[in-house]
């Protein structure tokens, strides 16, 4: 037991799933997992271990921000000793050819986050990325299922609602997507030597103003599910 999640030792499996939404967490829970048995229900975090395809995997809700996926993935590695994790998460299309509903990669995790400050000091500028191995398995395990996804930089925000933003000058040096946590989840994986990897649904678009229904959103959310468990459980 950890401070926010209440599971025993040996009730979380070393591969997990963090999507931000706890009720994202029982989606995929009651509809991918066999067995899926509830751990945590602190603070209506929810968090659940189930098989896939007879693999263990876990699912835990993280909640919005890099202070919030810090607390659960930090007592997720240091605590129940989970070595594979991946974010499944909707992000904000910032470039054209993005489309909505498309399915991105994080290859790195650009940030205005203090967290690379507060390690690091002023000098450095490290910078988040993903697992290797976990990035080929899934960009593999989307080919093999006939799904696009884009590849690249995203970046991760303190504020969702964030009018000083430049979001002309980080789409022209390629960021393709902003979500809120990733960057800050890269820096814990590093920290603790674990793989991570960050895979997105493009749930609106920051240049069209479109957004997805909840019906689309359901749909290309499966996809994202799909190629995280197929790359979480890959040998
Ligand atoms: O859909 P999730 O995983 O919560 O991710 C995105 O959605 C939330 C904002 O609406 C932020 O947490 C952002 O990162
Ligand atoms: O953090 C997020 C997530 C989805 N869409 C956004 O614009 N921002």
């Amino acid at each position: 037991m950890s401070l926010h999640i209440e599971a025993k030792t040996g009730d979380i499996a070393e591969n997990i799933l963090l999507p931000g939404d706890p009720l994202r967490a029982q989606y995929i829970a009651e509809h991918f997992l066999d067995g899926a048995v509830c751990y945590n229900r602190v603070r209506n975090m929810l968090g659940y271990t189930g098989t896939y395809k007879g693999h263990a995997v876990s699912v835990q809700g993280t909640g919005m921000g890099i202070p919030s996926i810090s607390i659960y993935a930090t007592e997720l590695m240091r605590d129940y000793g989970v070595k594979k994790l991946i974010r499944v998460g909707t992000c904000g299309a910032m470039r054209e050819d993005i489309r909505l509903r498309d399915v991105v990669i994080a290859q790195g995790a650009t940030t205005d986050s203090s967290i690379i400050r507060n390690i690091f000091g002023p000098s450095i500028n490290y910078a988040p990325l993903a697992d290797f191995e976990l990035l080929r398995k899934a960009y593999d395990a989307a080919a093999r299922q006939n799904i696009p996804v884009r590849v690249g930089n995203i970046v991760s925000v303190d504020r969702f609602y964030d009018d000083e933003i430049d979001n002309d000058k980080l789409t022209a040096y390629g960021i393709m997507a902003v979500e809120m946590e990733t960057a800050g989840l890269y820096v814990l994986a590093a920290k603790y030597g674990v793989q991570v990897l960050g895979l997105f649904t493009v749930s609106d678009h920051l240049l069209t103003k479109e957004a997805c229904t909840a019906e689309e959103r359901q749909t290309s959310f499966d996809d994202m599910i799909r190629i995280a468990l197929e790359t979480i459980t890959a040998e």
